[in-house]
This record gives structure tokens, sequence and C-alpha cells, in this order.
């Protein structure tokens, strides 16, 4: 059954479309890595789950129930972990965690949840003490209360150390190992490489890919990555190259274009940029990697200026 079912969603925001025509499905006891860069339309998709925000036109389904009509349903059936929450500093852990059960109008056991994401230790102190990390698995760790079917986590490793994100990340599979459906949102591709099922990159609103990660390296595999520097290209110089047999992406920072082709396509690629009035004065190739088909299909200037995250090195294992 699905947990997730999007179906033709549109949300603007006066001249902005944040999410253009998603079509989505997410299978109950998957984990679902839902990646883009910023601004690509990921927080405004978990929050048209939540009925936090309206679509504009379409419909959203969660856990077989109209996201609108019956938000309140599911929400009780739903944990989440709203992107940038922070912790109120004079609370305990274990404080915190009750208010979490009284807001689900919900008895059980505090020291419970603390154990299950490892800060039982620290149940009796204030959380204006607790690391990042720590204040991280106390948010978690409210999300979880009350045994949630689906677990929504808008950038949870935000701010964590290496450590604290493959932490994060071993909760997240044992969270999916009880049957939990977990939507896991990133910009960072690495973070959610080691435990999602599936993925789905979001760019400028449209969901570019989605596929297993073996699906999406299986896509790569027999393609190529052509690095192309050139005095000046704009999106509208790369249509000729995408209109070509043997490319599936292409993407331009300015001053360098990336593209993804069958490897006999590469000359007629550098043909049609110079068609296009493109100087092209140096290019490259090399097989691409899983991170470069995420960064060629969630391009533009905002994987640019986030490209360093991207790579996700820093919690590589
Ligand atoms: N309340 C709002 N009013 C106007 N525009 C908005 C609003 N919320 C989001 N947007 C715009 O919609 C687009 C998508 O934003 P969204 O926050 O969904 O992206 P995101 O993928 O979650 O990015 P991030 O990783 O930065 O959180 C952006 O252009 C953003 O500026």
């Amino acid at each position: 059954m699905a947990a997730i079912e999007l179906e033709g969603v549109t949300k603007r925001y006066g001249d902005v479309t944040a999410v253009r025509d998603l079509d989505l499905t997410v299978e109950e006891g998957e984990v679902f890595g839902f990646l883009g860069p910023n601004g690509a339309g990921k927080s405004t998709t978990i929050n048209m789950l939540l009925d936090f925000v309206r679509p504009t036109s379409g419909t959203v389904r969660v856990l077989s129930r109209d996201a609108q009509a019956e938000s309140v349903a599911v929400r009780r059936r739903t944990g989440v972990l709203p992107e940038g929450y922070d912790v109120y500093e004079r609370l305990t852990g274990r404080q915190h965690v009750e208010f979490a059960m009284r807001s689900k109008e919900l008895d059980g056991d505090a020291d419970a949840v603390l154990e299950r994401v490892g800060i039982a230790d620290a149940a009796d102190r204030r959380a204006g003490g607790y690391s990042k990390g720590m204040r991280q698995r106390l948010v978690l760790g409210m999300a979880l209360v009350g045994e949630p079917e689906i677990l929504i986590l808008d950038e949870p490793s935000s701010g964590l150390d290496p450590a604290g994100a493959k932490e994060m990340r071993e909760i997240v599979r044992d969270e999916a190992e009880r049957g939990t459906t977990v939507f896991f949102s990133s910009h960072v591709l690495g973070q959610v490489e080691s435990v999602c099922d599936r993925v789905g990159i979001m760019r400028e609103g449209e969901l570019v890919a989605e596929d297993s990660i073996e699906g999406l390296r299986e896509a790569v595999g027999g393609e190529e990555q052509l690095v192309v520097t050139v005095d000046a290209a704009s999106e509208a110089d790369l249509e000729g190259v995408r209109a070509l047999d043997g490319v599936s992406s292409a993407a331009t920072d300015g001053g360098t274009v990336t593209v993804s082709c069958e490897s006999d396509a590469k000359t007629k690629v550098i043909g049609a940029l110079e068609d296009a009035g493109v100087t092209v004065k140096d290019f490259s190739t090399e097989e691409a990697s899983l991170e470069d088909l995420f960064l060629t299909y969630a391009g533009g200037d905002g994987a640019d200026a986030e490209s360093g995250d991207v790579t996700g090195t820093e919690v590589a294992e």
C-alpha cells in the first residue's frame, strides 16, 4: 500500500512556482530520500503532506487519507522532525518528550523514547546544555512519540558532525526495520545513500529523477560525464545539446557545461554548443559517479553554491 501519494501537485507563491505538477508515490515501509538543492521545493512538499501548506492544485494522500480533509488523523500517525527546529533551553530532555506526548494526547514512557535515541543518561539535564547532536536526537525522539507509521525528517543531519550524522542514519535504519515509512529530505546525497531504498531528486520544483540507488548507478553506468569549459553558456544554449540522441542531461553554471551522455555523443555535444554560438575552450571526460549524477540533475546555481556539501564527503563511512 502507498504511504504517501502526490498526484499532479503544484504549489505557487505569487509568481514563484515552488512545486510543479509533482507525481510521487512512497510505499509503506520504504525509506525514501528526497533530494535537491536549496529552494528545490522539498520543504514545501513536506509542508503539503502535513497540511501546513495547501497545494494550488493536485491531490495529496498520506496513509490513504486526504492530507487536507483528514489532516488531524494524518498528523496523529506521523512523526515529524522539522527543518531547523530547536529545543527549549530551560526544559529537560524528559520534559520535551512528555510535552510531545501531551500534544499528541498520549501516555507513554518518556525514558524509553530517550533510550531509543541514545540520550537516556541526559534525561534530567536541561536541553540548553545539550550538544547539537544531542538536540537533534531529542527532536527525533519527540518525532518518534506514539510509534508513528510515517517519519518525516526534513534535513535531519544539518549541523551534525560526521559521527552524529552516522548515528542519525542508524536510528533511521532501526525505525525502518520496525516497519516505519521514512521520508527523509536532504541536500547531501552522502547522507541518504546508505539508508534509502529509493531517492527522488527535485530541481526547481520538479522531480527530475526517481529511482533506487542501484537504478541510478545503472543509469550512470553506460554514460560518461563530459565537462566543457566555455566562454559563456546560458540555459538557452543547452537546448540543442539536450535534444541530441544519447544525451540524458546537461547543466551550465555559465563557464562550465556538464553533460551526461553516451560515449559516442561527445563530438555531437561539442558541435551543438558551437552551433549555439558558444566558444569551447577545453573539455574533459570522466565516468560519472552517483554524486555527479546528482549534481547534473540537481544542477543550476543552487547545487553549485552547495557543491561542498553535496559531495557529502564529510559523512563518508
Ligand atoms: N511562504 C513562501 N512564500 C513565498 N515563497 C516561498 C515560500 N516558501 C517557499 N517559497 C519559495 O518556494 C521555493 C521552494 O522552497 P522550499 O523551501 O520548498 O525549497 P527546499 O528545497 O526545501 O529548500 P531548502 O533546502 O533551502 O529548505 C523557493 O523558491 C522558495 O523561495
